[in-house]
């Protein structure tokens, strides 16, 4: 039989590590943040910044040339590398040592990025988390997906889902459709939505936090980044996605009581995730 777990407090508890005392941001692990295009910037400065504040020593942000000023000044925390072309990426150059890479929001799906995505896929084996444009593009082109590594997270709303797997017809459809794709692929599958699930190894986690103040431009550009930052901290991809998730949501039901729901946005979850983590250390 398939198993079920929700993902509450005793979850995530039982995989978050304090950092410690001695550690330095050398040890807390190198991210980085590929994605953005002309008008889209935003979506890289929100996952950068969400992955710096869960934990991530160093965060890189790989962008068009378009959006170097605003990635330095909106996120000063994060360096910054730019592909030779103004609007979008159409290469993924960098010889970073780097634990996990955050790749997709913002991006765009010009031809060109296709060709840097295919590109970099063959020569990437970092501990990779795919978004957005990342996913569009990853349906256009199944067979990429055998190239990916082993446990790479992927992180689908719906629509995304339906262009990477097919339509389907029921909630338990999409589940089945989703386990065969994950075992196929071997990824995780971070199904977003009110509520997430996460596919991982025949096993389905559905996670307990979160609110419709969540529905709100970013607010997936900003999980991506926690993920990313976690996976940096060689958390596990499961564990990252699980807990990720599970902090994602809390920020909003932290919130609501001081923002209600419509006021909430996306940098708002960036700024709950302190207290979001500190319920985890108490
Ligand atoms: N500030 C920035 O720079 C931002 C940049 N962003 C970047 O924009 C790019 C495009 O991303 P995107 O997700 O907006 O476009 P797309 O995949 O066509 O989906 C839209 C359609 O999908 C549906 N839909 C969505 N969620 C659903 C759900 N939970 N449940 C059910 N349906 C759902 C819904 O369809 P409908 O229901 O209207 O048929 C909706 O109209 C991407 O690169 C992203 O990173 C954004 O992150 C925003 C902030
Ligand atoms: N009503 C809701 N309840 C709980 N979570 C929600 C709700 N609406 C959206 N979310 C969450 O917000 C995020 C939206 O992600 P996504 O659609 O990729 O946004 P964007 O692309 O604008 O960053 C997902 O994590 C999703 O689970
Ligand atoms: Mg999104």
């Amino acid at each position: 039989m398939e198993k079920h777990i929700l993902i509450d407090r005793s979850e995530a508890v039982k995989r978050f590590r304090p950092i410690a005392k001695d550690s330095h941001k050398g040890l807390q692990g190198h991210a980085l943040i590929v994605g953005g295009s002309y008008g889209k910037m935003g979506s890289v400065c929100l996952s950068a910044k969400a992955c710096l504040k869960s934990g991530a020593g160093l965060v890189t942000a790989y962008i068009p040339k378009c959006g170097y000023d605003v990635v330095q000044s909106v996120v000063p925390e994060a360096m910054v590398l730019t592909d030779d072309y103004n609007e979008h990426i159409t290469s993924v150059n960098h010889k970073l040592s780097l634990q996990a890479i955050g790749f997709g929001m913002g991006m765009g799906q010009d031809l060109d990025t296709h060709q840097a995505m295919f590109h970099f896929l063959k020569m990437n084996s970092v501990p990779l988390v795919i978004d957005a444009d990342g996913l569009n593009i990853l349906s256009e082109n199944k067979e990429w997906l055998e190239i990916l590594p082993k446990q790479t997270i992927l992180t689908p709303h719906v629509k995304e889902l339906e262009r990477l797997i097919g339509h389907w017809d029921s909630k338990l459809e999409m589940l089945e459709n989703v386990k065969t794709f994950a075992a196929k692929y071997d990824v995780i599958v971070v199904v977003k939505g009110a509520p997430t699930l996460i596919v991982s190894k025949n096993v389905i986690y559905e996670n307990t936090t979160g609110n419709q103040a969540l529905a709100t431009a970013g607010s997936g550009d900003v999980l991506t980044g926690i993920i990313t930052g976690l996976s940096a901290q060689h958390y596990a991809p499961a564990d990252a996605a699980i807990l990720g998730v599970y902090v994602h949501g809390l920020t909003a039901d932290l919130a609501v009581p001081e923002t209600g729901h419509h006021a909430f946005i996306a940098s708002d979850i960036i700024h709950y995730l302190g207290k979001a983590f500190l319920t985890l250390e108490q």
